[in-house]
């Protein structure tokens, strides 16, 4: 019997706001289910842009205060789904938000496309082996839509998932941990197009995005796990909400816009590829830890069959 608390989620993300984005009903799901839930952000999102006009000083090209806003909204929205273990690659403004892909931010000293993958992994590192998660959450290769601070944290975290695991590395960092599985946030082709066209129908915002603006959108026939959130809809919708600097969520909760003000549906089943380790039993899979024997051997988690052997 698989024990709640002996569950570990550890999710890599590029700034605040994407984890509930992408994960907030998961991450409110796992932490009421007792489960560990661990968030690492990898900017503050010092280059992004302001919704409130009264907020707008906040912005890098006046205050450039934006970036410790923005560690105030990740603050109220992990109270909002539950979630205490809410950390910074490096600390806190270590790496700074690289801007759009193509902009001069790219090449700025200090931001997160610049840093040394190795280096940042190895930031990263120390906290696997610390909390020794038995699943990983990140983007794909993309980054799930090109921002060069999203591909960098696939970069990061998929380097960190192979050194913390190999005992010859950095063994000052602990005991190498092998991470049992690894998914990459996902939508499924025919749930945004639906999303999509709902939104253009009942939300109240002057445009509608289209699925290429929608990090992580396969074919539906790449998506191994479905999780069900329906149950922590409010609480995706107010950790979104927490964003206000990022996100506008419509009244009612079902539909958000970025700063961009193009309307997208706001997901409460969250979906995933398994890129790495044993699915469970059954496809799609409604449980990240599904298959997994979590009565952990040093070293890392084992399926049942691995543990059979
Ligand atoms: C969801 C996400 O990754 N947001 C990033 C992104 O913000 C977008 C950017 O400002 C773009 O210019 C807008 O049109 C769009 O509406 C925004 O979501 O990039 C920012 C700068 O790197 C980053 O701070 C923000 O978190
Ligand atoms: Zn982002």
């Amino acid at each position: 019997m698989t024990s709640t608390s002996d569950r570990r989620l550890l999710l890599v993300h590029a700034h605040p706001d994407d984890e509930s984005i992408n994960n907030g009903a998961t991450m409110a799901r796992y932490a009421a289910e007792g489960a560990h839930v661990t968030l690492v952000t990898c900017t503050l999102g010092e280059g992004g842009e302001v919704i409130p006009a009264g907020l707008a000083h906040l912005t890098a090209d006046r205050d450039d205060t934006l970036g410790a806003h923005r560690i105030g909204e990740l603050t109220e929205a992990m109270a909002a789904l539950g979630v205490t273990d809410v950390r910074f690659l490096g600390g806190p403004g270590r790496y700074r938000d690289s801007g759009m892909m193509g902009v001069p931010d790219n090449d700025a000293p200090g931001c997160f496309w610049r840093a040394d993958v190795d280096e940042a992994a190895g930031r990263l590192v120390a906290v696997v082996r610390e909390v020794r998660p038995q699943v990983l959450v990140t983007y794909d290769e993309r980054g799930g839509y090109g921002h060069p601070d999203h591909i960098q944290a696939h970069r990061v975290a998929t380097r960190a998932v192979e050194l913390a695991a190999d005992p010859a590395y950095r063994p000052g960092l602990g005991p190498a941990w092998r991470i049992a599985k690894v998914y990459w946030n996902r939508v499924p082709r025919s749930v945004i197009t639906r999303g999509l066209a709902e939104t253009a129908e009942k939300a109240p915002f002057p445009g509608v995005a289209e699925p290429a603006d929608v990090p992580g959108v396969v074919d539906d026939g790449v998506v191994t796990t479905a999780l069900d959130g329906s149950a922590y809809a409010d609480r995706k919708a107010a950790a979104m909400a927490a964003h206000a600097t990022q996100i506008t969520v419509a009244p009612g909760g079902g539909f958000f816009a970025l700063s961009n003000h193009l309307g997208q549906p706001l997901l409460t089943t969250e979906y995933y590829q398994l890129v790495s380790g044993r699915a469970g039993p059954r496809l799609p899979e409604d449980d990240l830890f599904a298959g997994l024997d979590l009565t952990a051997a040093p070293g890392g988690a084992a399926t049942s069959e691995e543990r059979a052997r």
